[in-house]
């Protein structure tokens, strides 16, 4: 368990394909943050050898189903700790989680509170065209018409609820993930810069 006051934790929220990664990306270089993709640690957790998880992830990403809240919530806090040993980085960004609301209370309690999420808004339209689009190069089993509907479906019923927590508890910051690419992260910046200056009061 970390202390919240000297980790500092920051969700990123938002349907498959609103630009979570891409997003990360940029704050990861301009603000020395940690970035943790949940669904990159799965992937790699897959590809490893001697994992006991490979088939239980792989069908899961297919099916655009929740991995089990164990195995991502022990990926998400070795990375930090070796993030914290070798780096002394105590800042990061946990990209794509949690994506259910047990993972959420969980993580919480036996890992470190997040300090906000940051949760991309974005229509179906937009993100089914981007995804469509990723699919031609990224060699994801679930860039796919058929995972893509079911990953809609997952993020709905599953995952909205998280964001609906949070922000019952004014710890949502929303953002226009519609806008082109520098326009959203104009809109990250701004977040970022007024939280991050109040966190270091
Ligand atoms: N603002 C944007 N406008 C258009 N395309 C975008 C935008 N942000 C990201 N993309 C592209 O859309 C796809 C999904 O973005 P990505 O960052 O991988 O999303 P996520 O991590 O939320 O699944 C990628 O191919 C990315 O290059
Ligand atoms: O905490 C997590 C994060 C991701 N996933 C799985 O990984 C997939 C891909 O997630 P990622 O965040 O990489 O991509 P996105 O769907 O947001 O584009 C999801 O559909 C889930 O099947 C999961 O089970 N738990």
């Amino acid at each position: 368990m970390f202390d919240h006051n000297d980790v500092f934790v920051i969700f990123v929220l938002g349907g498959p394909g609103s630009g979570k990664g891409t997003q990360c990306a940029n704050i990861k270089n301009d603000y020395g943050f940690v970035h943790l993709s949940a669904g990159d640690l799965l992937r790699e957790e897959q590809q490893r050898e001697g994992s006991e998880f490979k088939e239980l992830i792989q069908t899961c990403i297919r099916e655009g189903k929740i991995v089990p809240m164990e195995v991502t919530i022990a990926l998400l806090e070795k990375s930090m700790q070796e993030a914290i040993d070798t780096d002394g980085k105590k800042r990061f960004l946990v990209d794509g989680f949690p994506r259910k609301m047990d993972q959420a209370i969980k993580f919480e309690k036996m890992v470190v509170e997040s300090q906000f999420t940051l949760y991309f808004e974005c229509s179906e339209e937009t993100l089914v065209t981007r995804l469509l689009k990723r699919g031609e190069s990224s060699g994801r089993i679930d860039d796919n018409i058929e995972s893509i509907k079911k990953r809609f479906q997952t993020f709905k019923d599953t995952s909205f609820p998280v964001i609906e927590y949070y922000e019952e508890k004014s710890k949502v910051r929303k953002i226009n993930a519609e806008q082109d690419r520098e326009s959203v992260y104009i809109d990250v910046q701004k977040i970022l810069d007024i939280s991050l200056q109040r966190s270091d009061a």
